[in-house]
C-alpha cells in the first residue's frame, strides 16, 4: 500500500477524499449489501452425520453402563464404573457444546458497503463522529503507542470539523499528557502529508516502518516524526518533564505531587479547539478536535475499568462535540483504512434499515501476528465464519475496539418502530461556551460522585461489573430492540498488539473466559435476558463464548483419565473390532478433518491450524480453567471483577523468540505448572504402558486400548514445545526448573495414587 506513488492523488486543498460522484443519486440503491455464504446444504448434511456419531457415542454410554450377566462386554466393567461416567459427562458436554456452535455456521453472511453511494448523497450532512480511545497505563501502554494511534484516527478520511477525538488516560499520566501534545503539533504536518499523498496506514510508525525514502518531503516528515518520539521517549525513560516544556502549557498545572494513578482529580483539556477557525494544519485546513481527559479517581471508589472510562468520555464528549456516531478503540488499535468511518457509515445511514442499527463491529486484527502465529491469536475462523454467523442473524458482538456506535443506543435509549434516525442532524458543537468553560463543566461530568444514584453502568452507557463489559453491553442494546451490524473488510479497519508470550496470552484469555462466563451465570444469560428478543441461533452464538470456561472440565478429565487408565491397562473405549469403534472414530476424525477444512478455506495454514489446536488445548487446561474457578468464587461472593491488563511492550530477548516462534514460558506460573503436569502425565502413560507390554508380551490387549494411545500420543505431540521447553532448552524463555520438578512429582503422584482408588 503506502504512497502508491500516486503523487497528488488525493490532491491538494482540504477536501476530506469524498471519492466518487459520478454516480447518479438513485434514493432506491442501497447503501449496503448482504451476502449468504455458499455451501450451506452441503453443511447440513455434513453435520447431520455428526450429529448421529454424537447421538451413537452417548447411546454406548449408556448400554455399557448398565451391568448385563455375561455377554460379550469387558471383564473390567465394573473396576471402570466412575471413569465409565465421567467420559459421559464428558461427552455429554463436548457434544452439547459441538450442537451450540452450529446455526453460526449455517447462517454465514457477509456485508459490503457502497462507500462511493454515501458520498454522493450524503457528503453535506454527514454527522459528527467522536472517536474515544482508552488507554490505562503509561509502561504497558507506552505513549508513544497511544498517540501513534491519536494521529492514525485524526487523519482520517473525513471532514475535520465533523472529527473529535477522546483520549481517556486511567494511568492519569502526565507522560500521556505531553505526547498528545505533542501529537498535536505533528498532526499540523501529519495529516496534511496523510491526504496529499494518501498515505495508509496513517500511523506514523507503521508507515515508515514499511515505506523505505522516496523524497525529500517524506524523509522530513520522518524525521520530524522521530524526533517528536524521542522528545516523548526521554521524557519518559528521565521519569520528569522539563521545566521549559511544563511553563508552555497550562494543562500541566493539573499534576503535582499528589496526583497518582489512583488518586487524582478529573483532568479535562481540549488540546484542539475544533471551534477555533486558527486551529488548523499547516496548509491552512481546520483540525479535528482533540481532548485528554483523566477521569476523577479516588482510592474507596469503584472505578470500573474501561467501563467507567468509557461512560466518562460519553458524558464529557456529548459536553464537547457530542457526535452522533461514536467510534471506540483501544490505544493499541490503530486505524488502518482511511475510509473505514465512511463505510460504517454506509450501514448507519441506510434509507432502509439505518435506523435499526446501533453498532457495527469490526474484527480484531492485529499487526504483529508470525507467519506461523504461534500463539493463536488471528483466529481466521472465528472471524470469518462464528463472528459473521451469528452477524447473519443481525447480531454482533461487540468486542470493546473497532466498533462504531449510534451515541443513542450507547447511551441507553430503547429502539422503538417510530425511531427514523438521526440522518440530517448536524454535529452539534458547542458554540455557546468558551474553552475554559467547556472544561469545567466537563470536569464535573468525569467525577467520581457524578454517576451516584443514576443508571450509569446499568440502564446507560457500558454495563459495570464484569470483565467484558463490551460484550454484555453490547447484549443489553440487542435485547433494547436494536440490530447491529459484523462487518469484515477486505483490508483491515484496525490492527492492534496482540499478546506476545504465553503468559500475557492466557492472561488475556482468563479474563475473558471468566467474564463471559460470569455473564452465562448473571441475569444477563442470552438465553433467559435474550429469549424473544434476539433469535436463537444468536443466543447460542454468543454462548459458544460464554461457555468456554466450562470447555476445561471435560478437556482435563479428557487428558488425565485416559492415559491413567492406559497406564494401568484398562479400557474406556470400544474394540477397534467393535461397531461402537465407528462413530468414536468418526467423530473425531471428521470433526478435526472439517475444521481443518475450514481453517484452511479461511486462507490457514495446516501450521498455524495445528498451533491454534496447540492453543486451544493449554487455553482450555489452564486459562478456561482458572476462570472458571474464579467465576464460582464470585458466585459465593467472595471476591470482585477486576481488570488485568495485557502488556503491549517485552524486552528484546522476548520480542525476538516472539519472531522466531519459540514460545515463551519463563516465569513459574500456576498455568505452566498445570501445562508441563498434563504433558508429563501423558508422556509417563504412554511410555509406562508401551513398556509394561513389551515386558509381558502382551499386544492383544493393545487392540482395546488403542483410542487410549492415540489421545496419549496426541497430546504428547501437540506438547512437544512444553517437553522442549522443560528438558532441551537453554535460554530465559524456557520452563524453570521448578517447574518440570513440580510437573514431574505431581505427574508421577498420579500414576501411582490411580490403584488405589
Ligand atoms: O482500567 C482500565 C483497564 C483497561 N482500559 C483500556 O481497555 C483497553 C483494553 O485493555 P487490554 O489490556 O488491551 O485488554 P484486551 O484483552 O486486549 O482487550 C479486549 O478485551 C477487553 C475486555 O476484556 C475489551 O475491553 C477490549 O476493548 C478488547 O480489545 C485498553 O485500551 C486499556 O487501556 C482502561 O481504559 N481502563
Ligand atoms: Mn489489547
Amino acid at each position: 500500500m503506502g504512497r502508491g506513488g500516486s503523487r497528488g492523488g488525493g490532491g491538494g486543498g482540504c477536501g476530506s477524499g469524498g471519492g466518487g460522484r459520478e454516480e447518479a443519486a438513485d434514493p432506491l440503491q442501497p447503501l449496503f449489501e448482504t451476502k449468504e455464504a455458499k455451501g450451506r446444504v452441503a453443511y447440513k448434511l455434513f453435520a447431520c452425520t455428526i450429529m448421529v456419531g454424537i447421538c451413537l457415542i452417548w447411546l454406548y454410554r449408556i448400554v455399557q453402563l448398565i451391568p448385563r450377566g455375561g455377554g460379550d462386554h469387558d471383564d473390567d466393567q465394573e473396576g471402570r464404573s466412575w471413569a465409565w461416567i465421567g467420559m459421559f459427562m464428558a461427552e455429554l458436554w463436548f457434544g452439547f457444546y459441538w450442537i451450540i456452535t452450529q446455526p453460526v455456521r449455517l447462517n454465514v453472511r457477509y456485508r459490503l458497503p457502497f462507500k462511493d453511494r454515501l458520498s454522493s448523497r450524503y457528503e453535506d450532512k454527514l454527522p459528527g463522529v467522536d472517536i474515544f480511545v482508552c488507554t490505562a497505563d503509561p509502561v504497558m501502554e507506552p505513549p508513544t503507542l497511544v498517540i501513534n494511534t491519536i494521529l492514525s484516527v485524526m487523519s482520517y478520511n473525513y471532514p475535520p470539523e465533523k472529527l473529535s477525538v477522546y483520549l481517556s488516560d486511567d494511568g492519569g499520566s502526565e507522560f500521556t499528557f505531553y505526547a498528545l501534545l505533542e501529537a498535536s503539533n505533528f498532526s499540523k504536518y501529519w495529516i496534511p502529508f496523510c491526504k496529499k499523498f494518501n498515505v495508509e496506514p496513517r500511523n506514523p510508525e507503521a508507515y515508515f516502518a514499511q515505506e523505505t525514502y522516496h523524497d525529500q518531503e517524506w524523509l522530513a516528515i520522518k524525521i520530524k516524526y522521530e524526533e517528536m518520539k524521542n522528545r516523548i521517549e526521554s521524557a519518559t525513560a528521565q521519569e520528569r518533564i522539563s521545566r521549559e516544556i511544563r511553563d508552555q502549557y497550562r494543562g500541566f498545572s493539573e499534576w503535582n505531587d499528589k496526583v497518582t494513578k489512583q488518586n487524582h482529580q478529573s483532568i479535562v483539556q481540549i488540546i484542539i479547539d475544533g471551534r477555533d477557525t486558527k486551529a488548523v494544519d499547516k496548509e491552512g485546513c481546520q483540525l479535528p478536535t482533540l481532548v485528554y481527559m483523566a477521569r476523577e479517581k479516588r482510592p474507596k471508589r469503584p472505578h470500573n475499568f474501561k467501563a467507567g472510562a468509557m461512560n466518562s468520555l460519553i458524558r464529557v464528549s456529548s459536553e464537547i462535540s457530542n457526535g452522533s456516531i461514536i467510534l471506540n478503540v483501544d490505544c493499541d488499535m490503530y486505524a488502518n483504512n482511511a475510509d473505514s468511518i465512511r463505510e460504517a457509515l454506509c450501514f448507519f445511514m441506510d434509507e432502509k434499515r439505518g435506523h435499526e442499527i446501533a453498532f457495527v463491529q469490526h474484527p480484531q486484527t492485529f499487526n504483529n501476528i508470525t507467519q506461523n502465529d504461534l500463539y493463536g491469536n488471528n483466529n481466521l475462523v472465528v472471524k470469518q465464519v462464528e463472528l459473521a454467523g451469528i452477524g447473519g442473524y443481525d447480531v454482533a458482538l461487540y468486542c470493546g475496539t473497532g466498533c462504531f456506535h449510534r451515541r443513542e443506543s450507547l447511551s441507553g435509549r430503547e429502539y422503538s418502530k417510530d425511531y427514523r434516525g438521526n440522518r440530517d442532524k448536524e454535529a452539534n458543537k458547542n458554540f455557546e461556551k468558551k474553552v475554559h468553560e467547556l472544561e469545567e463543566v466537563s470536569k464535573v461530568l468525569a467525577n467520581c460522585s457524578y454517576e451516584t444514584d443514576t443508571q450509569w453502568g446499568k440502564e446507560m452507557g457500558l454495563v459495570y461489573g464484569c470483565a467484558v463489559e463490551d460484550i454484555v453491553t453490547g447484549l443489553t442494546i440487542q435485547c433494547k430492540g436494536w440490530k447491529s451490524m459484523y462487518y469484515n473488510p477486505e483490508r483491515n479497519a484496525f490492527l492492534g498488539v496482540a499478546p506476545t508470550t504465553l503468559d500475557t496470552a492466557l492472561v488475556q484469555f482468563k479474563r475473558w473466559s471468566e467474564g463471559m462466563f460470569q455473564i452465562f451465570f448473571s441475569k444477563y444469560c442470552p438465553f433467559i435476558y435474550g429469549h424473544g428478543k434476539i433469535k436463537l441461533g444468536a443466543q447460542m452464538g454468543y454462548c459458544i463464548y460464554l461457555l468456554w470456561a466450562t470447555l476445561s472440565l471435560p478437556t482435563l478429565y479428557y487428558v488425565i483419565v485416559p492415559p491413567l487408565y492406559l497406564l494401568h491397562g484398562i479400557s474406556l473405549f470400544p474394540k477397534v473390532s467393535s461397531m461402537w469403534f465407528i462413530p468414536f472414530a468418526y467423530v473425531f476424525i471428521a470433526n478435526r478433518v472439517y475444521s481443518l477444512i475450514e481453517a484452511l478455506n479461511c486462507g490457514s495454514t495446516v501450521k498455524i491450524w495445528w498451533n491454534l489446536q496447540r492453543m486451544w488445548m493449554i487455553r482450555r487446561t489452564t486459562a478456561f480453567l482458572f476462570a472458571f474457578m474464579d467465576v464460582i468464587i464470585k458466585q459465593l461472593g467472595l471476591s470482585h471483577t477486576a481488570f488485568v491488563l495485557t502488556s503491549k511492550v517485552v524486552t528484546e530477548d522476548v520480542s525476538n523468540r516472539y519472531e522466531q516462534e519459540i514460545m515463551e514460558f519463563g516465569s513459574s506460573s500456576i498455568m505452566f505448572t498445570m501445562l508441563g503436569k498434563f504433558a508429563i502425565l501423558n508422556l509417563f502413560c504412554l511410555v509406562g504402558a508401551t513398556f509394561k507390554k513389551v515386558v509381558l508380551q502382551d499386544f492383544g490387549a493393545l487392540e482395546n486400548l488403542i483410542s487410549q494411545v492415540f489421545l496419549c500420543g496426541m497430546m504428547i505431540l501437540i506438547n512437544l514445545p512444553v517437553y522442549e521447553a522443560m528438558f532441551f532448552r537453554k535460554d530465559k524463555g524456557c520452563l524453570p526448573f521448578s517447574v518440570m520438578f513440580k510437573s514431574i512429582v505431581l505427574a508421577s503422584l498420579a500414576c501411582l495414587i490411580m490403584p488405589m482408588i
